[in-house]
């Protein structure tokens, strides 16, 4: 094959996008080495960025997209932006120039007929979720105390009967030995009382309305049997998670994304939301939402670090003040991260493009039926509850910013009125969705026009305390309770059903924006093929009223759920998971779980374990020390000998051991390896 010549590189270094494009018309061979290489489509991208004024952030992509296919996807969607912020001199002149064109140049002469011509991609509804694991607390790492015990379906027992007793065990083999371990003439059965057909599972999985008191108890029978509910395994590199399901036993969900509990603040936003950057300084508005259960890091993931009070202020930390208004903290969340990547964008555009700008942030709350200015101390917005969302999106609650400086005062204010709401109304953080807005207006030079954009970050409140404070078995009818009780109970009730209100309209939207989409895309294939009308349920709570214009039509939306991985939370985990899947635009089936992956799955830990003890060997060592001692008659001093060095490697072991042992079926009892066990009293 002919390989481009040297002239060529020359050409796509100080050539216009024209001139690159028509490169690959020049032969059949240049064509083929031009298109199949990344290079190629990044220049593409660069040039065609700055001849239409575009925010192109091409360090973040450099560092994420690795594939032709992606920097062809990217350049087709900065097609699709061409004209926001540069009009086009001659329509058709511009159209030979479009993706579809790039991507397959013709090289009989000519243009491409007009339908040819693909619209960029972002008219489309995108959204990406993504799960991101919190590190495990001291007091819950490795415990499997707690957690629902659920019945691996006889259709996942046969994978883990072969890798017990040998891989080439037929099906009836398999099901003979099953047979035989519970009929008691061998050892107990761990996954006895499976009853679950292979059908029932993808049923039962998919059933509306399923409670979460089903999640609890799969079987009354089973109730004391079978293995503990949990994250089996987290693999990042397919965006994947394998838990113990109850309900549905092994089961996998699929994602954009998933960060395993090592992940920094940098990598999560790098990963999740700073696409979305792009796009709003663009002209697009967009979305980042984080959801879980309390606890499980949404704030950390969105506004990073908390806040202790005034001492900067106060100038008691000087230091810290100045590495605030610095360079990014490695603890800021997407919040601090998406502010200053922003600003610095606006900045190098105004400078090099003379593009103008005006931002303002707004920061509410909306709790109940009321949405709060967090920057106007906590005051419910508007007088009626009808208008609070209306003032929010017509701008009445924004302060203009400038600066990095402001808009992180704004933050702090802002979070110093959450924690006073906090304490005054009863955990009032954990129970509002909180929503942080940047708005954006640009002014394309030459032209005058304005080109509006917002950005909405949201702490979404989670449902958890419905289901694990049980309020709703709490409230009596009243005269069996004090009054005060009674309306207290209610209030909490209440306060679980608004925020569950929010968080089904909110899936309400992204399901009939999902429908929306598929009708468009049937209806872009099919001619004949007739739309049917899709009503996106907006005004069904105050924070999709609030949402309404950053979610769907060219808005990009990212959520990010927040996870546990302790077998204690693993209900509320399961359930966030599951709501992150139906929002997803991913493809999931709940009895896709293949046997491949149940045994990979146990091999991955294998692997996970075998690395955690060359890990111990390598950095253990044993340390003699004094100790005090109590026992009846007092206190004695003794001396021991500790292993020291590898702690947090032999927590990891644990855990590891602990969910190969759930999936393997043993009982709870044999993954505790007890740490102090290995104390030796000389
Ligand atoms: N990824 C993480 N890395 C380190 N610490 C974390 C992480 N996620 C959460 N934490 C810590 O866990 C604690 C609880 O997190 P956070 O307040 O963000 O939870 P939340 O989901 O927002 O809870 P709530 O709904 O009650 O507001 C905090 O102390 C936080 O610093």
């Amino acid at each position: 094959m002919e390989s481009p010549p040297e002239w060529i590189h020359s050409v796509l270094k100080h050539g216009d996008l024209r001139t690159c494009v028509n490169l690959a018309s020049v032969s059949k061979a240049y064509h083929e080495e031009l298109t199949e290489s990344c290079g190629f489509w990044k220049v593409l991208c660069l040039k065609l960025a700055e001849e239409r004024k575009l925010y192109l952030d091409l360090k973040h992509f450099e560092s994420t997209l690795a594939t032709v296919e992606s920097w062809k996807a990217l350049y087709d969607e900065l097609w699709g932006q061409r004209n926001q912020f540069v009009e086009d001199e001659a329509q058709g002149a511009e159209t030979s120039l479009g993706p579809r064109r790039t991507n397959l140049p013709p090289l009989t002469e000519g243009s491409p007929a007009q339908d040819e011509v693909t619209e960029g991609k972002t008219k489309t509804f995108s959204i990406g979720v993504c799960v991101r694991f919190k590190p495990p607390t001291r007091h819950g790492s490795g415990k499997t105390e707690g957690g629902a015990r659920v019945v691996i379906p006889l259709h996942q027992r046969l994978p883990l009967i072969r890798a017990k007793y040998g891989m080439n065990l037929s099906n009836s083999e398999a099901m003979k030995k099953i047979m035989m371990l519970e009929h008691g003439k061998e050892a107990v059965d761990p996954w006895s009382g499976a009853f679950i057909k292979e059908e029932d599972v993808a049923q039962k999985e998919n059933r509306p309305g399923r409670t979460p008191s089903e999640d609890k108890a799969p079987s009354p029978s089973a109730s004391d049997q079978g293995s503990t509910a949990g994250i089996v395994a987290v693999k990042p590199e397919d965006a994947s998670v394998l838990g113990i399901v109850p309900g549905s036993g092994l089961r996998e969900f699929k994602f954009d994304r998933v960060f395993d509990s090592g992940c920094s603040q940098e990598h999560v936003h790098l990963n999740s939301s700073r696409r979305v950057v792009m796009d709003f300084v663009n002209g697009f508005s967009g979305t980042v939402m984080v959801y879980g259960q309390t606890g499980s890091g949404k704030t950390h993931t969105m506004f990073g670090r908390q806040w202790d009070g005034g001492e900067a202020e106060a100038g008691e930390d000087v230091e810290r003040m100045k590495r605030d208004f610095g360079s990014a903290h490695p603890e800021d969340g997407i919040a601090q991260r998406t502010a200053r990547e922003v600003l610095d964008a606006l900045r190098s555009r105004e400078e090099d493009c003379g593009i103008k700008w005006r931002m303002g942030v707004t920061y509410v709350e909306v709790y109940g039926q009321e949405v709060y200015d967090l920057l106007k101390e906590g005051k419910i917005v508007g007088q009626s509850r009808v208008a609070g969302q209306r003032y929010v999106l017509d701008g009445q609650t924004e302060w203009p910013v400038k600066t990095w400086e402001e808009i992180h005062s704004h933050l702090r204010g802002g979070d110093a009125q959450k924690r006073k709401a906090c304490t005054a109304m009863n955990e009032r953080s954990s129970r509002a969705h909180t929503v942080f807005i940047l708005s954006l207006t640009q002014t394309a030079p030459g032209t005058n026009k304005k080109i509006s954009s917002k950005l909405m970050l949201v702490d979404l409140g989670g449902s958890e305390k419905l289901t694990k404070s049980k309020v709703h078995e709490s409230v009596r009818s009243a005269g069996t309770v004090s009054w005060d009780q009674y309306y207290e109970q209610r209030k909490h009730l209440t306060e679980a059903l608004y925020i569950n209100t929010g968080l089904y309209a909110l899936k309400a939207c992204i399901e009939a924006l999902h429908e929306k989409q598929k009708q468009d895309r049937q209806a872009a294939e099919d001619p004949s093929f007739k739309k049917r009308h899709v009503y996106v349920p907006y005004q069904d709570s105050k924070l999709t009223m609030i949402l309404s214009s950053s979610l769907g039509g060219s808005a990009r939306t990212v959520m990010i759920v927040t996870a546990s991985k302790d077998p204690s939370n693993a209900v509320e985990t399961f359930q966030s998971l599951r709501f992150g899947e139906q929002c997803s635009s991913v493809e999931n089936t709940a009895s896709g779980l293949t046997n491949a992956r149940v045994l990979e799955a146990i091999g991955e830990l294998d692997s996970k374990i075998k690395s955690c003890e060359a890990l111990i060997e390598k950095h253990e060592r044993w340390e003699t020390k004094r100790v005090v001692r109590k026992d009846l008659e007092g206190d004695e001093v003794v001396t021991v000998t500790v292993p020291v060095g590898a702690e947090l490697y032999r927590e990891e072991m644990e855990r590891l051991i602990a969910r190969k042992d759930a999936l393997l079926g043993k009982p709870p009892a044999a993954a505790a390896v007890a740490t102090e066990a290995a104390e030796a009293v000389c």
